[in-house]
């Protein structure tokens, strides 16, 4: 079968997009996604994103990981989601609404010369709750500052739902020998029964901050737009950062912004990489 797609990046956490229209298989979407992901003998992406018509939105975004499970939100696909669909003039509003399973999120194409050169998403507001995280932690309020024990290591984790689930652990030097390590073993810790995508973090200072983000579904990737809203959203509440922060990752420099009610503002980039046709076929 011959599927049209582009292929972009929101701060090189990279994205393959294709039109319900093209492959309407909803039941199959996370088989297109394992295949058309692959590094090799796929396309290569750390996620795909299907655009469909929205009842309450002007969009819906699909979203899956490169290993073809579902996730709610995807803060930098989103970005790339918006570029996607405004360039193909789907729609011609430089505000507009797309459905994610995380609720309806507005974002705003940022334009200059004629090309778009970022993408501001309102993503809404961290939750703390245990259960809605979810995140095993018997009668608690929140699971902020705990610890987790792994062989005879101690980390001190704080875990919050920023439309998907994010554990955050700040370190004064980032180690990506630990990253790789031990991002794993906590995604799939105990403590959390969907796993939760694992955020080491760096203050550097007030208003600037160094992530790097091990996935879940995906591994590591160069960003994680919700990861980066979630240190930022932890950091603030712990009161070791202010509420306009840049924050570096790997492949790129993303904008957070707490706003007095707590909504959490991202602006970052959005990048087209490549189009073309999929040759999908079942063998992997
Ligand atoms: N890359 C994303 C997050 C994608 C979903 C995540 N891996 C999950 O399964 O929770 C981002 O930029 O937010």
């Amino acid at each position: 079968m011959n599927i049209p797609f582009k292929k972009l990046h929101g701060a090189g956490n990279d994205f393959i997009i294709i039109k319900y229209d093209s492959y309407p298989y909803e039941k199959k979407f996370n088989d297109l996604a394992v295949k058309s992901c692959h590094r090799r003998f796929g396309i290569g992406a750390d996620g795909l994103m299907i655009v469909a018509a929205s009842k309450e939105a002007d969009f819906k975004m699909y979203y899956y990981n490169s290993d073809g499970s579902r996730a709610n939100m995807c803060g930098n696909g989103i970005r790339c989601f918006a570029k996607f669909v405004y360039d193909e003039g789907l729609v011609k509003a430089k505000n507009f609404t797309i459905e994610t399973l995380a609720g309806i999120k507005t974002v705003e194409i940022l334009e200059k010369n004629g090309s778009v050169y970022a993408v501001s998403v309102n993503m809404g507001k961290m939750t703390l709750e245990p259960k809605k995280i979810p995140v095993k932690a018997e009668g608690a309020k929140d699971f902020i500052n705990r610890t987790i024990k792994i062989e005879d290591k101690e980390f001190l984790v704080s875990t919050v739902l920023m439309g998907v689930p994010h554990t955050v652990i700040f370190t004064d030097e980032l180690d990506m020998n630990i990253v790789k390590k031990f991002g794993p073993i906590i995604e799939k810790h105990g403590f959390f029964p969907e796993g939760t995508n694992v955020n080491f973090a760096k203050i550097v200072d007030e208003a600037h901050i160094e992530v790097r983000t091990w996935e879940r579904g995906a591994g590591y990737t160069l960003a994680c737009g919700t990861g980066v809203t979630s240190v930022c959203g932890v950091a603030h509440l712990l009161n070791l950062a202010g509420d306009t922060l840049l924050v570096s990752t790997e492949g790129g420099t993303l904008k957070i912004t707490v706003m007095e009610n707590q909504l959490m503002i991202m602006e970052g980039p959005a990048e087209d990489i490549c189009y073309g046709v999929y040759v999908f076929n079942n063998i992997l």
